[in-house]
């Protein structure tokens, strides 16, 4: 391939006449605008020539296409790409060359054909598949619409009802359900793939097959008024479902169109809704995380040094509570043996029955059979003491946030484990090098952070101290990609990446409430913000013995820019503890449905004649966008020390870190890129005015002083991270 270009086709014209065009772009033939118009070049040279009577497209080392090459969107976001004309490629070359053409064309697609990938093959005259071949328009996940004509051919090819389920849920479908739907002509063999399609191009030339444009079929779409329904149904869900995005419903217009106006129209309603999306913020944050989510795993000076994963046998985990039940689940579910330890039979007993019941809410749901429970479940063991740890790779500590008890556990480690043995804690809020404290072990102690319930959430945040070794972070990191979690490699220090940031969101929230805002209306503007619940209704859901736990670190830690609120002490003493108890900021129903207590003003006011705090006349009005910048931008000021301290390595790591362990909603691209889109200047201006009329808690890091009194970008990277880790 030209290193010049990205990506390319080739075509190879057969003594049958068949001309096959194979994409090849890896690593997984995305459509760049480079392969589109060698696409094209081909296609016109195949239908120019008299040897070639029929065309199949396929794509290099088993993989149709992944879709339009997505950092063509950042290239057009920043300019430097031009824009083609509106419509040239999914209109003048997807329509009217390909599909239109005097020749027939098949697509023969193994391994997945997604978006563009789908898209394209779509406007072949039949499309041939491996059993198993992904297929589906995964667009609304990145902002964008299907474009190349998806929102006008999947429905004529699957019926409206099942080409909105696929396109709004973003789900593909394996080519076997594909092939029921009349998305997929025929499923065979890899082996046979080709022949097949080649055989099947030809059949289409002699009629012996039906040479289909799938943009001219009516026969799966349902009457006008019928379609309207269906259509209107769609648009009230994607209001509730996602309320802030306007893409989907362009989306839905583009599909309309087509249906009311016919297809070519609804192709052009496409082309202008699709280059109107791409400006959208939404759609530049949900493309930031794509890229950002694949690019935590590449760690500079530890990823790039050669150093292959070492093989993880077994695993033994300490403490079968809550979080090592989870973790436990979620390494069986992936087939690694594990040893689930515990001081006594009946915790033992108990940490068993949480993942046998983690394991049987799936066959309940139908997602797990019976057999595959068995076997599941028969890769864990029981232990109450450590002899069983000695042929272990990797130990996983989840007990309580105690750290005598931790320290007393990695010495007992250091004894019974082996040499090469990871020695790991789930710890989410202490330094590592405090646990390790009384072992020689440093450079094999790591955090793997998970989030509750461990085998649910998405990310594992790996913490390695300035010993551990870059062999043992690639090892997790693999562990970590097996038990398919987001990863993000962090520094050590309290709280680490996630919780630093959960930290002042809670606070400052607190903060709010003691000076007279509404707890009920913050929660409401957090979540209207697209956070998957408020602060509020989040301390009860976590329980407030796990919130002052954590606090108290944080206290001892960061004294001088915590916010003491007695709210929830307070409250604790009362007995409410949050929703375990039916009662914390809400009070819970049978149902667990929780509705505002009036009582709660009782203990706000107490904490504020603790705290000394009156009540401020301009907090008891915020606005909706003034809570947002209240209680978020505190977090961007701890998400800046901790970029600032190379705790976080890149910018995008604390973005992934804010989406997948705070439900920072993605679509607003994380932490740093959102406050990016706000502007340095402008937070830090607010944050240095708060600072003076309600103390240190808001005072702007030096980071923060630094880029936002230049109004510079605070995710460009910095200089003393990289050498600090
Ligand atoms: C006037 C207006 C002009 C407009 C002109 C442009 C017109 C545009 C029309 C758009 C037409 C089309 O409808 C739009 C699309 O097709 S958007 C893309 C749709 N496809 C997807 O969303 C698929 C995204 N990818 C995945 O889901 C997965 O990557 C996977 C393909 C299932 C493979 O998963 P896995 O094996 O786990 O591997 P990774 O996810 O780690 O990916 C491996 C590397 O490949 C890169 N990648 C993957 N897909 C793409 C892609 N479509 N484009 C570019 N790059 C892609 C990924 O980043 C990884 O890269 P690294 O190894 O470097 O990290």
């Amino acid at each position: 391939m030209d290193s010049r270009t990205k990506g390319k086709t080739v075509m190879e014209v057969g003594g049958d006449g068949v001309a096959v065009i194979t994409l090849i772009n890896p690593p997984v033939n995305s459509l760049s605008f480079d392969v589109l118009y060698n696409l094209k070049s081909n296609y016109e040279e195949a239908l120019s020539r008299n040897d070639v009577k029929a065309i199949v497209i396929t794509g290099a080392k088993g993989k149709f296409s992944g879709g339009f090459d997505i950092s063509g969107f950042g290239e057009i976001q920043k300019g430097t790409r031009k824009e083609p004309k509106v419509g040239y490629i999914s209109i003048d070359i997807i329509t009217d060359l390909l599909e239109a053409a005097r020749k027939p064309s098949v697509a023969a697609i193994d391994g997945l054909a997604l978006g563009g990938g789908l898209e394209l093959s779509m406007a072949c005259h039949a499309r041939i598949s491996t059993p198993g071949a992904q297929l589906g328009l995964p667009e609304l996940q990145l902002g964008v619409i299907p474009g190349f004509g998806g929102t006008q051919r999947l429905p004529r090819l699957v019926g409206l009802t099942k080409a909105l389920e696929m396109i709004l849920t973003s789900k593909p479908v394996r080519a076997e359900e594909g092939h029921s739907l009349g998305l997929i002509d025929a499923v065979v063999p890899s082996a046979e793939l080709l022949t097949t399609a080649r055989r099947w191009a030809l059949d289409i030339v002699e009629r012996r097959k039906p040479w289909i444009s799938s943009l001219l079929k009516t026969d799966k779409l349902p009457p006008l008024g019928e379609a309207r329904e269906i259509l209107k149904f769609a648009r009230g869900q994607t209001r509730k479902q996602a309320p802030n995005m306007k893409h989907p419903l362009m989306c839905l217009d583009a599909l309309e169109t087509g249906i009311v106006s016919g297809p070519r129209v609804g192709l052009e309603k496409e082309a202008e809704v699709g280059s109107q999306v791409i400006s959208l913020d939404t759609t530049k944050g949900l493309i930031h995380v794509f890229f950002s989510q694949r690019g935590t795993v590449k760690v500079p000076g530890v990823t790039d040094r050669g150093l292959m994963p070492r093989k993880i046998k077994k695993v033994a985990i300490i403490g079968g509570g809550l979080m090592g039940s989870g973790i436990a689940t979620a390494l069986i579910l992936s087939s690694y043996p594990v040893i689930l330890k515990e001081v006594n039979e009946k915790f033992l007993e108990a940490g068993i029955g949480r993942v046998k019941a983690n394991l049987q809410s799936r066959v309940r749901k139908g997602s797990m059979s019976k057999e595959k429970f068995e076997k599941t479940m028969s890769l864990l063991k029981g232990s109450l003491d450590y002899e069983s740890f000695r042929d272990v790779d990797m130990v996983i500590e989840a007990v309580i946030e105690n750290i005598s008890l931790k320290q007393q556990i990695f010495a007992d480690l250091e004894k019974y484990c082996p040499q090469h043995c990871i020695l790991a804690s789930n710890t989410s809020t202490i330094d590592l090098n405090k646990i390790g404290e009384r072992t020689k072990s440093q450079d094999r102690i790591v955090g793997a952070h998970f989030f509750s319930p461990a085998h649910v959430m998405p990310l594992l945040e790996i913490v390695r101290t300035n010993h551990t070794s870059a062999q043992v972070i690639v090892d997790l990191l693999d562990v970590g990609k097996k038990i398919k979690k987001t990863p993000v490699v962090v520094g050590n220090c309290t709280g680490f990446a996630v919780n630093r940031m959960f930290f002042p969101y809670t606070q400052a929230a607190m903060f709010l409430v003691e000076r007279g805002a509404d707890p009920y209306l913050i929660d409401s503007a957090v979540s209207k913000f697209g956070m998957p619940m408020g602060p509020f209704r989040l301390c009860d859901l976590v329980g407030f013995g796990v919130a002052i736990a954590t606090a108290t670190q944080f206290i001892e830690n960061f004294p001088e820019r915590t916010y003491k609120s007695m709210i929830i002490p307070l409250m604790q003493e009362d007995k409410r503890a949050g929703e375990a108890t039916r009662k914390g900021f809400y009070l819970y129903d049978d149902k667990r449905k929780a509705k505002p207590d009036p009582e709660l003003k009782k203990y706000i006011e107490k904490a504020r004649s603790i705290s000394g705090g009156n009540v401020d006349p301009k907090l008891v009005k915020l606005s909706e966008k003034e809570i947002i910048e209240m209680t978020f931008f505190p977090v961007v000021n701890e998400a800046c020390r901790v970029f600032a301290e190379g705790i976080a390595v890149k910018a995008a790591d604390l973005d992934i870190a804010a989406i997948m362990g705070m439900g920072f909603p993605p679509y607003r691209g994380g932490i740093m890129f959102w406050a990016d889109s706000i502007g340095s200047k402008y937070i830090y201006s607010r944050l240095d005015e708060w600072s003076k009329t309600y103390g240190d808690f808001f005072k702007p890091c030096a980071f923060l002083a630094e880029r936002g009194s230049k109004g510079a970008p605070l995710s460009a990277p910095v200089e003393q991270a990289r050498s600090r880790l």
